[in-house]
């Protein structure tokens, strides 16, 4: 076959449409990587197809550079999911086959130069706890091979059998919960969602059938939605069912993401955990994917391919022909109607499993109240009588920073970003104060006085987890107090550091945003009082309640989980709003009937799909023009029968960076029209766009409007 010339097509990551093409002497297996160069770049491709004649003439055409064949080509499998993923979210296949893989296998230069030594595979492969090292390790760890389940090839490994009586007794919900997700495995495929309460166990049941797929010789993929969460689940993973395992988020080194990646896709890891990322890792004897915290708006991806990995995971899985498990306390509506449907199949844990209670929930009416520092009295008695029980705390305050705006006392000036149309947010840094733009990264120092009217007369308004710090701490001279938030957790290494703290009960009150909310098991937390809970009520984004009810049962389930008597206390102006009655009740059922029926009745999703078309110039006036004239393009296309195009909007915070963003909103009650509208419609975007518009995107299934 050599010497013949053979044209491949190349997928690279390039914000262009299509395909590109190259020349080689032979044909080389679609889903390997090539180095190519492309204007005068050299880019990390992967060939896609061989064609006998390129599509442009032939003459133009260059030689790849190098096939890169220290991996095998991707398995077709993952090609499929990259190409669904690419055609449902309307990206080029360049832009998702490259980004999803680990960033060293799609750098250049990790190829070229004395040093680079053959690539990053064969040095990973070389270093000590490598591909070799791992072998003997691995062989001398595993089990029995099981005869039976060798039907593909390789030997499959049985985990020990004496790990087997391990955990504890499962409760009678939980029982029957597992019998369902057995079922599930037997059928070999299928969806369930495990609904159980905060506290109920299902992570319990997450180790129980991942030890059956992994006696069947097959992998486990287990998606949490943030980082924080990997360590304690890491941690029960290797106590449960051994280390065979592998752990994939983006705030591991390059190389230690590689590392990882190769164990899972060369099967040497039994049980892949980590982040969305990890959905797009090739598995070689997938057997189930788990997406705990389903309803998590972190399985979406917010820029680039805006994908989610929860509805990911469903397409694979049933591509696959494996069985997906949905975990959730309060599952999104999207999900929750398919279980109503009898789509999934709905499996229930409605109690904690250690007979725990869930805490007691009050609602405190604010507007009556004589707050301190924003503290009604029944919180600080509250606050008060767990200190002295020796007992820890939780107030959940979803705003970071000191305070939110900085203003003069005397005129109307207000610390607003130069860039951005958002208040400059006050900070603490060490001892002094800064203002910091949430939204460009703008930093600037305090003002002495006010920069309008010269009074020196500036206050912080409102207050966030630092101000709730220094509050406490002061109110509450002998109390160890703990703030867990973006800020404190930059560095690396100090999240795991400072929840560690927190779990050893070395704090008595932790405040935190949603990043303490979700997922963990603190022993001794007994009471969670939450700040500014109506901040998200009145949002208009149509997701707002079923976000807020969510977070507020999350953070509600980190009390009591241990002992009895805990208590949750929610601060609002609103405690007569639907979100609230529900909460108090703990009645996820009644509010998600109560959100699905106001939702049918405007029709909105899950009875309709949505998709939002997104521009971003230097004025927003040019923006709006280019939405208004692909809504008169798009209106006039026979495709547009069946869908509802919303007006063109400016974005609630419209300027960012110096850059103003408008969107325009599609939406139709089946999903076929809405796409079939789209492909007709994106192509001819970019003439549209020429001129003031920078930028514009595509997002199907928006989590925020
Ligand atoms: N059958 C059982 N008997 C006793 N304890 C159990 C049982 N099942 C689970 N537990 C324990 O109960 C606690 C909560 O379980 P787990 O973390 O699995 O709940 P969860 O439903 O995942 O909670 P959340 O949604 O709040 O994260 C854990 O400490 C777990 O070890
Ligand atoms: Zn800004």
């Amino acid at each position: 076959m050599a010497g013949e010339t053979v044209y491949l097509a190349v997928a690279l990551d390039v914000p262009l449409p299509g395909l590109f093409d190259y020349s080689h002497d032979r044909p080389v297996a679609p889903g390997v990587r090539v180095r190519v160069t492309f204007g005068r770049r050299a880019m990390v491709g992967m060939v896609w197809a061989v064609r006998e004649a390129p599509g442009v003439s032939a003459d133009r055409v260059r030689p790849i550079d190098a096939v890169l064949d220290d991996l095998p080509p991707m398995p077709a499998d993952w090609l499929r999911l990259a190409e669904f993923a690419a055609h449902y979210y309307h990206r080029p296949l360049g832009e998702v086959l490259l980004p999803v893989l680990p960033p060293s296998l799609r750098k250049p230069a990790a190829y070229t130069g004395a040093r680079s030594a053959g690539g990053p595979v064969c040095r990973a492969d070389r270093r000590p706890g490598g591909a070799r090292a791992r072998k003997r390790k691995d062989a001398a760890q595993a089990g029995p091979v099981d005869p039976a389940a060798g039907a593909a090839g390789a030997a499959r490994l049985v985990p020990d059998p004496a790990r087997d009586d391990e955990g504890p007794v499962l409760t009678d919900a939980q029982v029957r919960a597992l019998a369902g997700l057995r079922d599930l495995l037997a059928a070999g495929t299928g969806v369930a969602l495990l609904h159980g309460v905060t506290g109920s166990g299902k992570t319990e049941l997450y180790l129980r059938l991942a030890r059956d797929v992994l006696a069947a010789g097959r992998q486990v993929l287990l998606l949490v939605p943030e980082i924080n969460l990997t360590p304690q689940l890491e941690q029960s993973v290797r106590a449960r069912l051994g280390d065979r395992l592998a752990v994939i988020h983006s705030r591991l080194s390059e190389g230690d993401r590689l590392r990882a990646w190769l164990r899972a896709s060369r099967g040497q890891a039994d049980i892949l955990l980590g982040t969305r990322l990890a959905l797009f890792t090739p598995l070689p004897r997938p057997g189930l994917i788990v997406v705990d915290e389903e309803h998590d708006a972190s399985y979406k991806q917010q820029d680039g391919l805006r994908y989610s990995a929860r509805d990911l995971a469903v397409w694979r899985g049933h591509d696959l022909g494996i069985p997906v498990v949905l975990g959730s306390a309060t599952p999104s509506l999207e999900t929750w109607r398919h279980a109503q449907e009898g789509d999934y199949r709905l499996l229930s844990l409605p109690e904690r499993a250690q007979a725990q209670p869930l805490p007691e929930i009050r609602l405190v009416d604010t507007r009556r109240a004589r707050l301190e520092q924003g503290f009604t009295p029944q919180l600080l008695d509250a606050l008060e009588s767990r200190l002295t029980q020796g007992g820890q705390s939780l107030v959940f305050i979803n705003r970071r920073g000191y305070a939110p705006v900085l203003r003069c006392a005397s005129c109307a000036w207000v610390s607003q970003c130069r860039r951005c149309t958002a208040h400059m947010v006050l900070h603490r840094l060490g001892g002094r104060h800064v203002l910091q733009c949430h939204h460009c990264g703008d930093a600037m120092p305090v003002p002495r006085a006010c920069p309008d009217c010269g009074d020196p007369d500036i206050q912080p308004m409102g207050r966030g987890t630092q101000r709730v710090e220094e509050f406490l701490a002061e109110r509450f001279p002998g109390a160890r107090v703990l703030r867990i938030d973006a800020d404190a957790t930059r560095l690396k290494g100090s999240a795991e550091a400072l929840f560690a703290r927190a779990h050893a009960g070395e704090a008595d009150i932790l405040v935190g945003t949603q990043m303490v909310s979700k997922g963990h098991d603190f022993a001794r937390l007994g009471l969670v009082g939450v700040l500014n809970a109506d901040a998200m009520l009145f949002s208009q984004d149509f997701r707002a309640p079923e976000r807020l009810f969510a977070q507020l049962m999350q953070v509600a389930g980190r009390a009591g989980r241990r002992q009895g008597g805990a208590q949750v206390i929610v601060q609002t102006d609103y405690p007569e709003q639907t979100v609230y009655q529900a909460l108090l009740r703990h009645d996820y059922e009644r509010f998600a009937a109560h959100a699905l029926e106001e939702r049918r009745d405007l029709g909105l999703p899950p009875f309709s799909s949505q998709a939002l078309l997104t521009a971003q110039a230097v004025r927003v006036r040019d923006a709006l023009d280019f939405l208004e004239a692909a809504r008169a393009r798009a209106g006039a296309l026979p495709e547009a029968a069946g869908v509802r195009i919303h007006d063109p909007v400016p974005l609630r915070i419209v300027r960012v960076a110096r850059v103003e963003r408008a969107q325009l909103l599609f939406e139709s009650d089946g999903r076929g029209a809405l796409h079939r509208l789209l492909r007709a419609l994106l192509p001819g975007l970019d003439e549209l766009a020429r001129g003031a518009v920078q930028h514009w995107g595509i997002e199907i299934d928006p989590q925020e409007i």
